[in-house]
């Protein structure tokens, strides 16, 4: 059995031990205990604890004795002494004073050096038995009833009936009288100390008897004895009556240990968790204060009880303004009362909600916050209070809009971005289904927009990029939505679409709001833009199909003549497919190197004489078993880049077909080669050419290399100036293919070393019965002439156009008229032959 405030004795006994010597006489060793106020006294002979002598034995004394006060101290003492080690529990010493029925223990400490003496007194005073007697009254406590003395007897007479009765003290009767005195065992030793010997009782009693009532509490009582230092108290019934006498012995006898403990464990678990409790309260107040995130009490309705500093930093409302008030302080009046409907129900049925919603600030100001508020419910499951916890979510709310924009704007036109596109034309295609209506993509390019890039660097093209951007989300009807896809690369979407011709408006109101001067800087800027139109269910059903084919719509416009818009249509679709195909053949036709080269005479118009060729090339498609022409797959194997691999086959196999036929002893004609307008711009052609030509042998004067007009851009004028006069300088003649389709000017053209001018097919197709064409036809004849340059006419196939020709002095010309392009080997009886065309034959004949 243990106390749960249980103390070793060690802790608690003062050291304050009195010894004297077996020797001594018993009066004056008495004497010292009452002078030192303490009631027991150690008997030690060197060093050793012989025996104790304590106010209990103070009973064993015969005061009829007249030698009493001579008899040393041995005679009386009390032997072994009993003694308790200074670590044993005082639990355990209050059992020993029970079980032992001892009043007094001499302490020792592990070496059995005496320490000092533990009595009841000591027990009860630090035992903490408080809460056990608190709960039991003095009656209870009670073990006999008083053994009261009359007032006449002797004092040997006295202590021989204490002794006989094991009573410690005695009521001493004055009379018949209700008057008591006490002795008690301390009153011995007093006698003795003084010397008192045989004397009647009430010669000596000098004590009242205080008594309290028998239903006084035992820790009243206790107190009492402790305050007033007695150890003893009458105890009186209802009827006045003395019914015993309370000793400090009786209160630890009537102590039921095992109850004491229970009681002490259960008060000390109640101690425990309340301290617990404490403190989970002050850790649990100090979170709220210091809590990152506002915290909001309310009552069940709403009334707010208590807040926290972050509520204050965040809502500017202090703790005073706030409680008392509704939450309804806070209301930003951005919501619906649906909102709040939403949010009592949930709170009701689940006892919690949690959400975004927008409150107000002292100052006005309105603002986001993640809110979660919890029910707290009392015993009977009712809901007492909200718990309402919120954090300001404003700088949150702008990173997530600055991330929204990043990933769905563009960055630097502000537009949407490709993703942004893609997810308004999925919507917008679900709902013209829905609806039944049309929807249209428009698909932009900017002309010549590498080009300021190129020159003018990219920070002017950023800025022209912006200006566009801008023009178009001027431009579009409000729904309608514009996106940058990247590059110079924009789209419109018009979610609905009543007539083509609405969207034509739109497409040209685009154009001309693009055409309008662009200033940046101290640049101004003119463009124009290309636009392709995909109409959705017509052009394509998702939203890939109607970007692409707006796309290649738009690379329609392009190859057109850019500057202008144009709807996707089937034939266009077919076209792209088409060009995927010849991409995909050509990549291979190049690597098995299945080309062939066709020539077609030229003949002098005037002589009727055949004086040269033009090198076309062919492709013969396996697959289809059909030639693809090269105004087809030209353009594509320029856009893979692979034309200078082509380019440099053809010139190599026409030199290898000239210097064959000189071995051959057949008359050389020169071969004009087409050279594209890329091949020209590789700076090392000049390079290209000479190193073939020393390869295979062939003289430079037996080439002529034939440069179409659209290659002459004005901004790369010098250079392609200088590429040329290299080209010259090497021998070899140059000229200008297809005139009449580009732009370049006379005064541009003067600056090039051309040797001649080819008129382009479609001027010669419609002469001379189209009036404009053959205005245009004779005028470039003239021009030509009057640059000095031989012009040759292309596409000749009937006499009114050879005669038209002739009679404007052009010099040469070629066609079907003539001839068909036709293999080498076909050139090789042409030369050897000396062949003349028919036409002029049967005119020679007729001459
Ligand atoms: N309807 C009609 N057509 C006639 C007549 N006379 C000639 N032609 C065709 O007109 C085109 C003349 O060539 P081009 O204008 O240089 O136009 C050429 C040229 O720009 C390009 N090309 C051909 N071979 C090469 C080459 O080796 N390199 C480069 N870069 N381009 C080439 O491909 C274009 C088309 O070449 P082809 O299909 O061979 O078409 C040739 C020729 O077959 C006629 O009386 N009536």
């Amino acid at each position: 059995m243990t106390f749960t405030t249980d103390v070793p004795v060690g802790e608690v006994i003062h050291n304050h031990l009195l010894s004297c010597s077996p020797d001594d006489l018993l009066a004056d060793a008495a004497r010292r205990m009452q002078q030192h106020h303490v009631s027991s006294i150690l008997i030690v002979e060197n060093g050793q604890s012989l025996g104790i002598w304590t106010e209990a034995d103070a009973r064993k004394l015969d005061f009829s004795d007249p030698a009493l006060l001579k008899h040393p101290i041995r005679d009386y003492m009390s032997s072994p002494v009993d003694t308790v080690k200074e670590d044993v529990s005082l639990s355990e010493i209050a059992l020993k004073f029970q079980q032992l029925r001892r009043r007094h223990f001499l302490v020792v400490d592990q070496d059995e050096t005496p320490l000092g003496v533990v009595s009841q007194t000591d027990i009860i005073r630090f035992q903490g038995l408080e809460h056990y007697l608190c709960m039991r009254n003095v009656r209870s406590a009670l073990r006999n009833p008083p053994l009261i003395l009359e007032d006449s007897l002797s004092l040997s007479e006295a202590v021989k009936r204490l002794k006989e009765s094991g009573r410690d003290s005695a009521a001493v009767q004055f009379g018949s009288s209700e008057r008591y005195s006490i002795i008690t065992e301390r009153d011995i030793v007093r006698w003795l100390a003084e010397g008192i010997h045989d004397r009647y009782l009430r010669d000596v009693c000098v004590n009242q008897l205080y008594a309290v009532d028998e239903e006084t509490g035992l820790l009243q009582a206790s107190n009492l004895l402790k305050r007033k230092g007695f150890r003893h108290l009458g105890v009186i019934n209802r009827q006045g009556q003395l019914v015993g006498i309370l000793s400090y012995g009786d209160i630890l006898d009537s102590v039921e240990y095992e109850y004491v403990n229970r009681l002490q464990e259960a008060l000390h678990s109640r101690d425990e968790a309340l301290k617990a409790s404490t403190s989970h309260l002050r850790l649990a107040q100090r979170v709220i204060e210091a809590s990152l995130d506002g915290i909001i009490i309310t009552d069940s309705r709403g009334i707010i009880q208590s807040v926290n500093p972050k509520f204050t930093q965040v809502t500017g409302y202090s703790e005073q303004e706030a409680i008392g008030q509704s939450t309804g302080l806070l209301s930003s009046g951005r919501h619906s009362a649906d909102f709040y409907n939403h949010m009592w129900d949930a709170l009701h049925h689940s006892g919690y909600w949690q959400g975004e919603i927008w409150n107000r600030r002292k100052n006005g100001e309105v603002y986001p916050e993640w809110l979660t508020i919890t029910a707290i419910y009392d015993d009977d499951g009712e809901v007492s209070q909200f718990a309402a916890i919120f954090s300001d979510i404003s700088d949150r709310k702008k990173d997530e809009e600055r991330i929204r924009r990043l990933a769905f704007f563009d960055d630097l036109t502000g537009v949407a971005n490709r993703r942004l596109f893609q997810d308004r034309l999925e919507q917008a295609i679900a709902n013209a289904h829905r609806h039944q209506h049309r929807l249209a993509v428009l698909f932009l390019d900017l002309d010549m927009f590498k080009r300021i890039n190129d020159s003018l660097g990219h920070l002017v093209g950023d800025e022209v990029l912006k200006i566009v951007a801008g023009r178009l989300a001027h431009t579009v009807r409000e729904g309608d939505s514009v996106a940058r896809l990247g590059g110079d690369e924009f789209t419109v979407m018009v979610p609905e679409v009543s007539s083509m011709e609405g969207l034509m408006i739109l497409a040209e109101r685009i154009n001309d709001s693009i055409c309008d001067p662009i200033v940046v800087g101290s640049h101004e800027l003119y463009i124009s833009t290309s636009i392709g139109i995909s109409i959705y269910p017509d052009d394509g059903q998702s939203p890939d199909e109607l970007v692409k084919n707006a796309d290649a719509a738009m690379y329609r416009v392009k190859a057109d003549g850019r500057g202008s818009y144009h709807r996707y249509t089937d034939a266009l679709h077919h076209d792209s497919v088409r060009e995927l195909t010849i991409e995909t053949r050509l990549r291979k036709a190049i690597k098995e190197n299945v080309f062939e080269i066709y020539y077609q005479p030229k003949v002098d118009l005037a002589a009727g004489k055949m004086i040269g060729f033009e090198a076309l090339l062919r492709w013969f498609d396996q697959e289809n078993q059909q030639f693809i022409s090269p105004a087809e797959f030209i353009p594509v194997a320029e856009r893979l880049g692979l034309i200078g691999t082509l380019g440099d086959w053809v010139l190599n196999e026409v030199c290898r077909h000239l210097v064959q036929w000189q071995q051959d002893g057949l008359e050389i004609l020169p071969v004009a080669v087409n050279i594209s307008a890329q091949q020209l711009m590789k700076d090392n052609l000049a390079e290209t050419v000479s190193r073939i030509l020393k390869m295979t042998g062939a003289s430079a004067s037996w080439l002529e290399l034939e440069v179409t007009e659209s290659c002459f851009i004005p901004e790369q004028a010098d250079r392609i100036a200088l590429i040329l006069h290299e080209l010259r300088s090497e021998g070899i003649n140059i000229s200008i293919d297809d005139f009449g389709t580009g732009y370049s000017s006379l005064s541009y053209l003067r600056r090039l070393p051309l040797d001649a001018l080819k008129i382009d097919r479609s001027f010669v197709m419609h002469v001379p019965d189209n009036e404009e064409d053959a205005r245009l036809a004779s005028t470039i004849i003239a021009m030509a002439k009057g640059l000095g340059l031989r012009v040759i006419a292309e596409g000749i196939e009937d006499e009114r156009q050879l005669d038209f020709l002739r009679q404007h002095g052009c010099h040469q010309g070629q066609g079907f008229m003539f001839a068909k392009p036709a293999p080498e080997k076909q050139v090789r009886s042409w030369l050897a032959e000396k062949w003349c065309p028919v036409e002029y034959c049967a005119l020679a004949a007729s001459e």
